[in-house]
């Protein structure tokens, strides 16, 4: 267990202002952790079932809210463009100072750089983990279309500042699918006739101070606003963590710039070791039956390791057409040559293991060159350096290929047995 220190006096200012705005907090508090910034502890022993936060509808920021409306933002810019707008309008007026003390316990932009590959230098970002990097390729593509969409209604924000308040609603957003409410309080939504996924965010001061772990509370949200239940006991100061997911590390590297040292939900993409040996006839075979692509291996540990859709194409590649239809079929031929798929698989596995291998020495080998302050904002600012590779960035790198490598390896090793 991490210790948990004291959080500040900004922290006790804001658990006040929360308990005054709807926010409900019992037996937990906000802690500060070394290795990930703030989190939620138990403040005394919990029961499993306590409801240990609620923060009312009324309390949540989103894009329907009078004060985001004030800003006539254009209709057609997503709802993260919108937020992170008004979060970043709000965050530099002074004479604005509704969410002042929220904004006071997030995480600083100089937090980000330490840990969001999106400030990874470019070095950096060509070794990551090829799910992160596609992850991180759909981010930057969506940061520049909102800011290209919102850059003329903003003249007084610059791309820095976006993109910090961005990320803090990419990493503090809550999944809210707002229930039909008769509209009849400003600060609550009309629901539209077609929400979709998109539509669905809203932000939850104090509840967004909660870590994610694999197995944790799942934060419930109904007509009445969003709460958290204890999932099991927990003794006091012990940290409490909620799941955001069933994600991959990944994922969480990607998106929120943290690894899990143990994570059950963990895993890798096949495409880039399998989709290269397919010839032109097996592609059009997958594409036509919707068996392209998508190959997955999971952490060991699971009841799998590897997809349906990766057992399908190994039967294309190593048995025949007919098996392979008459597996995609439903016609499931059970462990029938099981060995011999495998050893094809473990074939293209030790290969991958081997550039895991020199891929980690890489990164092991890179030197660490931290710029800060006033120097790194005027290069930046100039174009012409990029920005040196920090200890934490390089050290969450490593241990995801070490990660990755282990998994190949176990991988390798389950197969064969
Ligand atoms: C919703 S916030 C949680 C509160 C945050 N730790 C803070 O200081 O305000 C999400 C961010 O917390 C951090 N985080 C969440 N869970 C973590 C974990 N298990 N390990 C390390 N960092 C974590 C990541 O930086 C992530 O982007």
């Amino acid at each position: 267990m991490t210790a948990a220190l004291d959080p500040g006096e900004e922290h006790t200012k804001f658990v006040e202002w929360a308990e005054d705005n709807g926010v409900t907090i019992n037996g937990t508090a906000p802690a500060k952790f070394l290795d990930r910034g703030m989190g939620i502890v138990a403040a005394r022993d919990l029961k499993k079932g306590d409801r240990i936060v609620h923060v009312k509808n009324t309390s949540l920021v989103h894009v329907a809210l009078p004060s985001v409306k004030a800003f006539k933002l254009p209709d057609n810019v997503t709802v993260h463009g919108k937020l992170a707008a008004s979060l970043a309008l709000w965050y530099s007026d002074p004479s604005h100072d509704e969410y002042a003390l929220w904004q006071a316990v997030w995480p600083t932009e100089e937090d980000f750089r330490s840990t969001m590959p999106i400030y990874y230098n470019k070095k950096l970002q060509d070794l990551l983990p090829i799910a992160a990097s596609t992850l991180l390729t759909n981010q930057l593509t969506k940061l520049d279309k909102d800011w290209a969409d919102l850059r003329p209604h903003l003249p007084s924000i610059s791309k820095d500042l976006f993109t910090y308040t961005w990320l803090i609603v990419n990493t503090r957003t809550f999944y809210w699918n707002y229930p039909d409410l008769p509209n009849s309080h400003p600060r609550l939504p009309k629901r539209k006739n077609k929400l979709t996924g998109d539509d669905c965010y809203a932000m939850c001061p104090f509840m967004d101070y909660f870590n994610h772990s694999d197995v944790g509370c799942d934060p419930q949200a109904d007509s009445k606003g969003y709460s958290v239940t204890a999932d099991r006991a927990y003794k006091a100061g012990e940290e409490v963590f909620v799941s955001y997911g069933a994600h991959t590390n990944d994922f969480l590297l990607a998106e929120y710039g943290f690894i899990l040292g143990s994570n059950m939900r963990d895993a890798i993409p096949l495409d880039h070791i399998i989709l290269p040996v397919l010839d032109k006839e097996q592609t059009q075979a997958l594409k036509e039956d919707g068996f392209y692509g998508n190959y997955t291996l999971f952490a060991s540990g699971g009841s799998e390791t590897i997809c349906h859709r990766t057992q399908a194409v190994l039967r294309l590649l190593v048995l025949d057409s007919k098996r392979y239809s008459a597996f995609v079929g439903g016609d499931d031929d059970g462990d029938r040559e099981r060995g011999k798929l495998y050893r094809y698989l473990v074939g293209l596995l030790t290969k991958y293991s081997r550039q895991v291998m020199d891929i980690l020495e890489e990164v092991k080998g890179l030197k660490i060159y931290e710029v800060e302050g006033e120097k790194r904002r005027l290069q930046a600012k100039s174009g012409e350096t990029e920005p040196g590779v920090r200890a934490g960035q390089k050290d969450t790198l490593v241990r995801r290929w070490k990660q990755i490598r282990d998994m190949v390896n176990g991988a390798i090793e389950e197969l064969q047995t």
